[in-house]
């Protein structure tokens, strides 16, 4: 599979008088295949915000290579503009515009055919209120138009940031729903999100960026497994002999967490040798499951995030490098 981007060692130091200097990026790596619907995550102040800034030409970076559709950005964003569609800070639009109004003008300024209009308004379920004023719509309608506007170019490569924020649970599945969609039309998906939930039903392949770096990648489900703790549920025929398949199974050292009506075992790589070890004692299991890993829990431990009882968590993640320095370059340039 071919990379439709592509960052390595990207780096980015913060200047500023009020707030010293602070290490957004410290050596970040990112892949994403072509095709893929893939999640961008990591706690407040990791870097997610100025990756995808960087990648837009948005931010100078101070070191580190990316390519978009195999040219290196920033020097190559005039030739792939036409192929990237991002959405990196919550659009405004007229309020007095209606969606068809807002797509229309956005067409105009970008030679996009207007058949694309009501293409787009189709695809992100807008069409119906197509001619309603702006003002009227929910935020997840407006995050609808957001993307659709996004979309106007037929992207090869749609990147948005926090596309589900703010919405409710309904509003979330039909921004899901949406991805899919276009990631099966062919196109690449990048999204960063807080809703773990949400990007390990939507994303084939993930990053976690914390700290400025890369702290794992893959196809979601090998990140997954990668993390799985090994622990395994087990339930006996009889409940009354969880005790004696606690001991013997503590005898053969294996870690037992009892609970009313099964055992919890940890760092088990061999469930065959647990079944056995039980029925050798006359003990008969009717289930032994291993315990789901999920994105939530792989991203509170990476993270280092994970609640800690009596301390309240730093929610930036940047490293302050300390002293005074410049103000930082943001010049923006180069949007969707
Ligand atoms: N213009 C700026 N000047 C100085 N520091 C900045 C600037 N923009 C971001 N930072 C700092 O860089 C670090 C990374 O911020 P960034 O916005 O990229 O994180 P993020 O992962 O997108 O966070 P969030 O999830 O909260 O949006 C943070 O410490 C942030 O305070």
């Amino acid at each position: 599979m071919s990379a439709v981007l592509e960052i390595e060692g990207l780096r980015k130091t913060y200047k500023s008088r009020r707030r010293g200097t602070r290490n957004a990026l410290d050596g970040f790596d990112m892949r994403v295949e072509e095709g893929q619907v893939h999640g961008f995550l990591g706690p407040n102040g990791s870097g997610k915000t100025t990756t995808l800034r960087t990648l837009l030409g948005l931010i100078r970076p101070d070191g580190g290579r990316m390519t978009i559709l195999g040219h290196e950005v920033p020097a190559a964003l005039p030739t792939v503009a036409g192929r990237v569609g991002a959405i990196v800070e919550s659009p405004q639009f007229f309020p007095h515009f209606s969606a068809r109004d807002t797509l229309s003008l956005l067409a105009g300024a970008g030679d996009v055919p207007a058949q694309r209009i009501d293409e787009v308004l189709e695809l992100v379920g807008l069409r119906d209120r197509a001619g309603e004023r702006v003002k009227t719509y929910s935020l997840g309608m407006k995050q609808r138009l957001a993307v659709a506007s996004a979309l106007l170019k037929n992207p090869k490569l749609l990147i948005l940031d926090e596309p589900a924020n703010g919405l409710d649970p309904g509003g979330i599945r039909e921004m899901r729903t949406l991805m899919r969609t276009l990631a099966e039309s062919g196109m690449t998906v990048v999204l960063s999100s807080h809703i773990l939930g949400e990007i390990q039903l939507i994303c084939d392949s993930v990053t976690i960026i914390s700290l400025g770096r890369r702290v794992a990648f893959g196809p979601v489900e090998q990140v997954l497994a990668q993390h799985s703790s090994g622990a395994v549920r087990v339930r006996l025929e009889a409940v009354t002999d969880l005790p004696i398949a606690a001991e013997a199974l503590t005898r053969a050292g294996i870690r037992v967490t009892g609970q009313p009506d099964h055992l919890m075992l940890a760092d088990v790589d061999k469930p065959a040798a647990v079944t056995r070890l039980l029925a050798e004692q006359g003990l008969y299991v009717s289930e032994l499951a291993p315990v789901a890993v999920d994105l939530e829990s792989v991203f509170l431990e990476l993270t280092a995030t994970a609640p800690v009882p009596g301390q309240h968590r730093q929610v930036d993640q940047s490293t302050k490098v300390g002293g005074a320095g410049q103000p930082g370059a943001t010049a923006g340039g180069w949007g969707a």
